[in-house]
């Protein structure tokens, strides 16, 4: 399979027409579109050779030309000339003058000017099999008989050689005109592949009507069009009637705009900064009690929070990611309580800022510790999710958050859409330029998040998350759920759980290469590694320290764990 490429560039005018801009204005133009389709053999027909060393240049390294001025056979005079990249091809090639005297620049029949034609054997590099004869040429503008010979001419080349051959260009002719008929008695003409796109007519003249079809991609019969194509050349019109969605992927500033989030910019290898901090805040300040299947780990009144986190502080902590515990008697179908202004997630966060401003406070966005069904939204009467108000509320509740000082915030709710409706709302509350926006996209349904239901009270009454988080099996929905979210204008991603999902976070490494990436050991993996320590079939450091490496080999650069205070002990040995 190959591709070609023709392109009648248009001589660089000194003086341009109405419509037309000047060359070092449409230049860039010209070889981008050469670079967008991909193709490493172009044929282009009125190149001077100032334009060609301008789209040498444009297109970088690797690329050479067939092709000489026509008028002396060097560098006067415009060039057919076909480019193309030298690592894929070897190319042995001659020029013709269309005239009786091929082999010499000549002027032929009744043509104005002196006229070219470029032959060239290309040969695959990499498999030799693949080879054909191209020609890029351009016919006269004025003498009739002139495109006929001319056409004559190249009919007999080819019937000089054997195998597939290939010839583009500009033929100043019109499909019912004598020179396309003459080629058309032996050669195929690509415009009448079964799949098109794009254009009928090729020549515009800078908008005057009509446009005609003149510029050709011929073939012998041994070759098969597998796509024709005259893509557009001008932007002028607009491409639908609906405008692009403003790309919400266009805001950087996000998340880099805290000097920790700054450094998770950039890889390296496990440290201190990488970690953070899950903790579970209850309404109660004076709460500390010990969550039983989740050893070490207490749900946290703010009186006994802040002593707690200032001794973290001390010894490294950089980043905490905060949840919600409230009593049951508050909790209603909307989880009004999310985003009041005594829920222990704003007191926390507002506190906890106040009292080390250095610390990144990252806020779990989500409806579940606070809806009295324990589901991540709100249900239709048959327990599903209702997308739209459920979104509201999650921008209503992540607007909260950040306003009351949260750094970032992280949905964890997996309703479709959320992200980029988010987004929006923090721009119009004008809290986007330094609040990041985490994304939990590739969040998984499973068995791995008992623990953390029991800590934060958040067990969905009835049924399960399955209807909006994802099939243990499906990769190819985490991988889509990242590229979606990469659009709706993430600034960092999280993958959860982690150790079973690794091939998971290795697509995201791939796939979101330029963004932050977490991975959230969840509350069962780590209570199966305490678990299995306590049996003593692992060593619990060594464990903790496999998990996190694992992750970071992935493709991970931050990591949340209920094991960051013991990694700040253990990274400071
Ligand atoms: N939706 C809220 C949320 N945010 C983080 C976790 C799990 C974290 C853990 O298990 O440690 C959950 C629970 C869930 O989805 O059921």
């Amino acid at each position: 399979m190959v591709r070609v490429y023709t392109h009648n560039i248009r001589y660089a005018r000194r003086e341009p027409v109405e419509g037309e801009l000047k060359w070092p204005e449409r230049r860039e133009a010209v070889v981008n579109s050469i670079l967008l389709h991909n193709c490493s053999i172009v044929c282009l027909q009125e190149v001077l050779w100032t334009q060609l060393e301008d789209i040498l240049r444009l297109l970088g390294s690797g690329w050479d030309y067939a092709g000489v001025g026509r008028d002396d056979g060097k560098k006067e005079g415009e060039f057919a000339v076909i480019v193309f990249k030298q690592a894929l091809w070897t190319v042995d090639w001659s020029p013709f003058w269309l005239s009786p005297t091929p082999n010499k620049p000549s002027i032929g029949w009744d043509a104005a000017l002196k006229r070219i034609v470029i032959q060239a054997h290309f040969k695959s590099i990499k498999d030799p099999s693949e080879a054909f004869v191209l020609y890029c040429t351009h016919f006269d503008h004025k003498g009739e008989v002139a495109r006929q010979e001319s056409a004559k001419l190249i009919v007999r080349l080819m019937r000089d050689q054997s195998g597939p051959q290939i010839l583009c260009g500009d033929l100043n002719s019109q499909p019912e005109q004598n020179a396309s008929k003459t080629l058309g008695e032996f050669r195929e003409d690509s415009f009448y592949s079964d799949r098109k796109f794009g254009h009928k007519h090729t020549y515009t003249s800078f908008g005057e009507e009509p446009h005609t079809r003149i510029d050709y991609i011929w073939h012998t019969q041994d070759v098969k069009t597998e796509f024709y194509a005259v893509p557009h050349s001008h932007y002028k019109f607009l491409i639908s009637d609906h405008h692009l969605n403003f790309p919400m992927s266009s805001l950087l500033a996000p998340g880099y705009a805290h000097p920790v989030s700054r450094q998770w910019q950039s890889n390296s290898i496990l440290h201190k900064d990488m970690f953070v901090y899950p903790l579970f805040i209850t309404t109660d300040p004076d709460t500390e009690n010990e969550i039983h299947s989740l050893p070490g780990q207490k749900q946290w009144g703010l009186n006994k929070l802040l002593p707690y986190v200032e001794e973290l502080v001390a010894k490294g902590l950089k980043s905490v990611l905060l949840f919600g515990v409230v009593p049951e008697d508050v909790k209603d179908e909307r989880g009004s309580w999310a985003d009041k202004e005594e829920t222990p997630v704003i007191q926390a966060v507002k506190a906890l800022k106040a009292k080390f401003p250095g610390l990144f406070v990252i806020c779990d966005v989500c409806l579940c510790e606070y809806t009295n069904t324990g589901h991540c939204g709100i249900l239709r009467d048959d327990g599903s999710i209702i997308r739209e108000p459920s979104v509201e509320r999650l921008c209503s509740v992540a607007v909260a958050y950040a306003r009351a000082g949260a750094d970032a915030v992280a949905p964890s709710d997996m309703i479709d859409g959320r992200i980029v409706a988010i987004k929006k709302a923090m721009v119009s509350a004008d809290v986007a330029y330094n609040t990041m926006l985490i994304s939990y996209s590739a969040k998984f349904a499973g068995q791995l998040y008992g623990p953390f239901r029991e800590a934060a009270h958040s067990c969905p009454k009835k049924g399960d998350r399955k209807a909006y988080q994802l099939p243990p099996g499906a990769r190819g929905l985490g991988r889509r759920a990242l590229q979606r979210d990469i659009l709706e204008g993430a600034d960092a991603f999280i993958l959860k759980p982690s150790t079973f999902y690794l091939d998971i976070v290795a697509d995201a490494a791939e796939i979101c290469r330029d963004y932050p990436i977490f991975t959230y050991q969840v509350s069962g993996e780590y209570a199966m590694i305490h678990a299995s320590a306590e049996k003593g079939y692992c060593d619990l450091k060594m464990m903790a320290f496999e998990a996190a490496q694992g992750s970071l080999r992935a493709g991970a650069n931050v990591l949340i764990s209920y094991f960051t205070p013991d990694f700040l002990d253990w990274l400071s040995e």
